[in-house]
């Protein structure tokens, strides 16, 4: 359900599983192939062994997406391989895919923390053995955007045009977005992003904001259809069980909350002056609140839509009404200045 999404919202490529991690994955990534794959594209998780690939290739898809760790410390580590193993891994399990007539997407996991000769050493090694993607994972997070920018510039030099460069980052620092953005506009013509950016630990970078990010701040374009955006990620947040944060940006339930008097007399006007984007471009809503920083524009506002005509002075008694009952605590809601309103007018 979530791929057909997806695939409706205009998405280049899904990456559905990892069919070699167990057997739910692999029935996964089959059926969304089956479902949506004459649509986009989609692609395969898998290690750098004969047994992953196999298992990708038996789901029927066309792409696969290899990775090895490259950095000292998972090679050491985790990997237990020394570089020259690597390398052969990289290049066996390329020539392996390719052989079987897969796309290849080739990442180093952990580039971002891998010494720079080696990682350009598997890159190249990953292009000769017919990788036609490169991804370079931020995979714990730990670039900032001007070193991130400066590595992907470097790498698409290196890569040439035939090359797709790939950006893949975490947001254990919260720079996911900011790093998928500088990637981008270094030159990376892909971004790898989640939904509600939900990953391991701090998760990934999000659909929603990057999406938004090379719209409005870079002034490139997408095939997404923003406007659904909103809608893809309540979805997934209700087939997931997980939340969206209410000051999420773009698609979270405040992106679009305006309380403060200043702001939402501003938005009345123009909206464009506290609304960098329109919530109708994303499919998100206006939200004006009302609280203890309400001012008697948009406290105006609010009563007119129920209805409600008062004088100035009216207003004012109102008003200074609510910023009481917001200040002992209380949520206030346009029925309780309703109800005060009325009282007044009654009085
Ligand atoms: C940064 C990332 O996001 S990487 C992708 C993360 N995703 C996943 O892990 C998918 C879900 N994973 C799983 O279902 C399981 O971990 C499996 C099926 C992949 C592997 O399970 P297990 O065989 O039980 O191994 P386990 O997960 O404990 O350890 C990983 C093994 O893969 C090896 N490995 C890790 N990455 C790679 C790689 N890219 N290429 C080859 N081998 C690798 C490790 O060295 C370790 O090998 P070992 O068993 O010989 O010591
Ligand atoms: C497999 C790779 C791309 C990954 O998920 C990471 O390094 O974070």
């Amino acid at each position: 359900m979530i791929a057909r999404k997806l695939a409706d919202l205009g998405v280049d490529v899904i990456e559905a599983g990892f069919p070699a991690s167990s057997e739910g994955e692999f029935i996964a990534t089959k059926k969304i192939f089956e479902e949506v794959g004459d649509q986009v594209e989609v692609i395969g998780l898998s290690r750098s062994n004969k047994n992953d690939i196999d298992k990708t290739i038996s789901t029927g898809i066309s792409s696969i997406h290899l990775f090895i760790a490259t950095s000292e410390l998972h090679m050491k580590y985790k990997l237990k391989m020394t570089k020259e193993e690597v390398l052969n891994k990289i290049y066996e399990s390329v020539k392996y895919a390719k052989d079987h007539g897969m796309i290849v997407e080739f990442s180093p996991e952990d580039a971002t923390r891998t010494e720079e000769d080696f990682l350009f050493t598997a890159i190249r090694t990953a292009i000769e053995a017919g990788a036609e993607r490169i991804n370079i994972p931020d995979t714990v997070g730990t670039m900032h955007p001007f070193k991130y920018y400066d590595m992907i510039k470097k790498i698409v030099n290196f890569v040439g045009e035939r090359i797709i460069v790939s950006v893949h980052c975490h947001n254990d620092f919260g720079l996911a977005t900011a790093n998928s953005l500088a990637g981008v506009y270094a030159g990376a013509k892909q971004a790898h992003v989640t939904v509600n950016g939900i990953g391991e630990r701090a998760g990934n970078a999000s659909l929603e904001e990057v999406v938004m990010g090379i719209k409005k701040l870079l002034n490139y374009e997408t095939n997404v259809k923003t406007w659904k955006l909103y809608e893809v990620s309540r979805f997934v947040a209700e087939m997931t069980g997980v939340p969206v944060p209410y000051f999420k940006a773009i698609v979270g339930d405040n992106a679009f909350g305006h309380e403060s008097g200043i702001h939402v007399h501003g938005v009345i006007e123009n909206p464009f002056t506290y609304e960098p984007i329109s919530p109708e471009e994303v499919g998100n809503f206006r939200r004006l609140a009302l609280g203890k920083h309400s001012g008697i524009h948009g406290l105006k506002k609010l009563l007119e839509e129920q209805g409600i005509y008062l004088s100035e002075d009216k207003l004012k008694i109102v008003l200074a009404e609510i910023k009481k009952l917001a200040e002992s605590g209380n949520k206030v809601t346009v029925e309780d200045a309703k109800n005060i309103a009325l009282k007044l007018m009654n009085s």
